[in-house]
C-alpha cells in the first residue's frame, strides 16, 4: 500500500514582506512562493525594489515586517550557506586572477579541500561552458563570459536555490540566449532559479513570473496565465495593463466594488506556489 504523496514545500515562501530603508518604503506587503525546480523571473523597472527583495530572500536585507522562508528555514539561516547561491549585480570575481584561480579561491572559502575542491571546480567550469577559457585572466573575458564566471562561483556549493540579480543585463541577445540555456539546464537538473531582470522579454524563458512595480507585486503567476488574464500578447503589454488596473484600483480605494477587491495579500493563499495571484483582482 502506498501512503499519501509527500508534501513538497516551495523553495521560497514570502509572507507579507515589508522593507523600509530610513524613511522610505522599498518593498510593500509582498507575498509569493517559488516552486522547486522552476525558473521564476522577477521582472520590473529599474528601482522598483527587485534587488532589495532578492537580498531579503538571501537573508542579507533586514526586513521591517513579514517572513521569508527558504528551503524550509528562515532566510539567512546558517544551514542555507551552501544551499543557496547568490549572483549579485556587481561582479564578485577577481579580474586579475584566471577563471580557475577564482574558482579555487572561492571553493577554499567554502571550506572545500583536496580532490573535492578540484572536483567542484571542474564540475562548474563544465556547467557554464568555460573550459576553453579556464586559464585566462577574468579581465580578458567578454561580458557574457564574465557573467558565467560569477555564475560558476555561485554554483560551487551545488546550491538547491540560485538567486541571480540581473545576470543578463548589458549582454547582447545571443549571449543572453546562451546564458538562459545554461539556466534551463540547471533547472532541468533540479535547481530552483529566481532571476531578476528589467527586460520584459526575458519572461519567455521563465516558468513563472513575479511582476513588480514601486515595491509592490502586481502578479505572481505562470507566463501564460499572465497573458490569459490580461488578454495581452506580450508580457510587456500585460505588465502595462496590470499597472493601469492596479493604479485604478488604488485610486478607487474604498469605493471599489467588492468584485474588484484584490485577493488578500497577507494570507497564506497568496504565497501558494501554484496559484496565480494578481493584485488588480480583475480582468483588465
Ligand atoms: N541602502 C539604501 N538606502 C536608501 N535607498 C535605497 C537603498 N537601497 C536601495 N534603495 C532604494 O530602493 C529602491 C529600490 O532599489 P533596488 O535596488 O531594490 O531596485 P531594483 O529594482 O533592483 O533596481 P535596478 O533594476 O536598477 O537594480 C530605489 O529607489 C533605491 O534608490
Amino acid at each position: 500500500m502506498t501512503g499519501p504523496e509527500p508534501v513538497v514545500l516551495p523553495a521560497v515562501s514570502v509572507f507579507g514582506l515589508h522593507v523600509c530603508i530610513g524613511e522610505n518604503v522599498i518593498v510593500q506587503n509582498v507575498s509569493f512562493a517559488v516552486p522547486r525546480g522552476a525558473i521564476v523571473g522577477l521582472l520590473g523597472p529599474s528601482g522598483c525594489g527587485k534587488t532589495t527583495l532578492l537580498r531579503s530572500v538571501v537573508g542579507i536585507q533586514p526586513c521591517t515586517a513579514g517572513h521569508v522562508q527558504v528551503l524550509g528555514f528562515p532566510a539567512g539561516s546558517r544551514v542555507l550557506r551552501t544551499r543557496v547561491g547568490y549572483v549579485t549585480q556587481a561582479p564578485s570575481v577577481y579580474p586579475d586572477l584566471t577563471v580557475l584561480e577564482n574558482l579555487r579561491y572561492f571553493s577554499a572559502a567554502l571550506g572545500m579541500r583536496g580532490w573535492r575542491r578540484e572536483d567542484a571546480v571542474v564540475r562548474v567550469v563544465k556547467l557554464v561552458d568555460l573550459a576553453e577559457y579556464a586559464d585566462k585572466p577574468v579581465a580578458w573575458l567578454s561580458g557574457g563570459q564574465y557573467s558565467r564566471v560569477s555564475l560558476a562561483v555561485a554554483l560551487l556549493g551545488s546550491p538547491e536555490l540560485l538567486v541571480m540579480d540581473e545576470p543578463t543585463v548589458g549582454l547582447d541577445p545571443l549571449v543572453r540566449r546562451e546564458l538562459w540555456t545554461v539556466f534551463r539546464r540547471l533547472a532541468d537538473d533540479g535547481t530552483t532559479l529566481l532571476v531578476s531582470s528589467h527586460v520584459m522579454d526575458e519572461a519567455d524563458h521563465c516558468d513563472r513570473l513575479l511582476l513588480m512595480r514601486s515595491g509592490r507585486l502586481l502578479a505572481s503567476a505562470g507566463r501564460d496565465e499572465v497573458l490569459e488574464y490580461t488578454g495581452c500578447e506580450t508580457v510587456e503589454n500585460a505588465f502595462l495593463d496590470l499597472v493601469t488596473a492596479s493604479a485604478a484600483l488604488q485610486a478607487a480605494g474604498d469605493r471599489a466594488p467588492v468584485a474588484r477587491v484584490p485577493a488578500p495579500l497577507l494570507t497564506d493563499e497568496s504565497a501558494d506556489a501554484d496559484r496565480p495571484y494578481f493584485s488588480s483582482g480583475a480582468r483588465c
